[in-house]
């Protein structure tokens, strides 16, 4: 059986002003910190250890990963980053408000662009001053530096990194642990469980809540489920799919 661990990043401080935020790297909130060390706690306390651990290239995630690396007295566990494992670009609504945009746009709209499979939000124009093009984090890219994603691109970036890094360091017998974000653990969920595309839709992710797969010896999931408190996950849940209602 193998072991693997999915921790979408804590509350960042443009989920806390409901912005639209993709691959423009905020920093955790002050709640998004304490879930991380309650992350962290939880997971010492429940007997979890890790042997590798792999994040994105944006700090609300590494953050997240080295706070609960801290907790748990395993600073030194070896950390991977990759843009592969970023959130889902979010184009041209990076920045904006989610509910003034469904009081523009509809909500009906909004939800497409936050969960349609494979419906892009508009693109950063050339130019735009919030395109990443340039951020040196970014200079294996040349010039494919996303201008927006649908989670349908999300999984093709996603899915060689599952098939080339993730899953043979679990076939090697590592336990992992995968700090990143919702649109990209959604994706790897998609891949792991082999979610469809109209019921990927459906589901969010709380923040800093940590999802342990178990897997078979085939990487095939046996059994999966959240370490922390069901009422407050739920009502994450409910926070999280009620945020692109239009401001009332
Ligand atoms: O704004 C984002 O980058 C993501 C995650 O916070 O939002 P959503 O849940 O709307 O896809």
């Amino acid at each position: 059986m193998h072991q693997l661990v999915l921790l979408r990043h804590g509350e960042s401080v443009w989920n806390q002003e409901n912005r639209f935020t993709g691959w423009t790297d905020v920093p955790l909130s002050e709640q998004g910190l304490a879930e991380a060390r309650a992350a962290g706690q939880l997971l010492k306390a429940r007997g979890f250890d890790f042997d590798l651990a792999f994040t994105s290239v944006q700090k609300r995630a590494i953050k997240t990963l080295w706070t609960v690396l801290e907790e748990m007295d395993r600073m030194w566990v070896p950390v991977q980053p990759s843009w592969r494992l970023n959130e889902r670009h979010y184009g041209a609504l990076q920045g904006l408000n989610k509910a003034q945009t469904a009081a523009r746009f509809g909500e009906a709209q909004v939800q497409r662009w936050r969960r349609a499979y494979d419906e892009p939000p508009p693109a950063l124009e050339a130019g735009d001053p919030r395109h990443e093009a340039g951020d040196p984090r970014y200079r294996e890219l040349g010039g494919a530096v996303p201008r927006t994603e649908c989670l349908k691109d999300t999984v093709e970036r996603v899915l060689p990194y599952w098939r080339d890094t993730l899953a043979p360091a679990l076939r090697g017998g590592r336990r992992v642990i995968v700090a990143a974000h919702g649109n990209s653990l959604r994706a790897l969920i998609k891949i792991l469980d082999g979610v469809s595309d109209a019921a990927i839709a459906e589901l969010n992710l709380p923040t800093g809540q940590p999802l342990v797969y178990e897997l078979d010896a085939g990487l095939r999931p046996l059994r999966h489920g959240y370490l922390g408190d069901a009422a407050a996950i739920e009502a994450s849940l409910r926070a999280v799919a009620a945020q692109g209602r239009a401001a009332t």
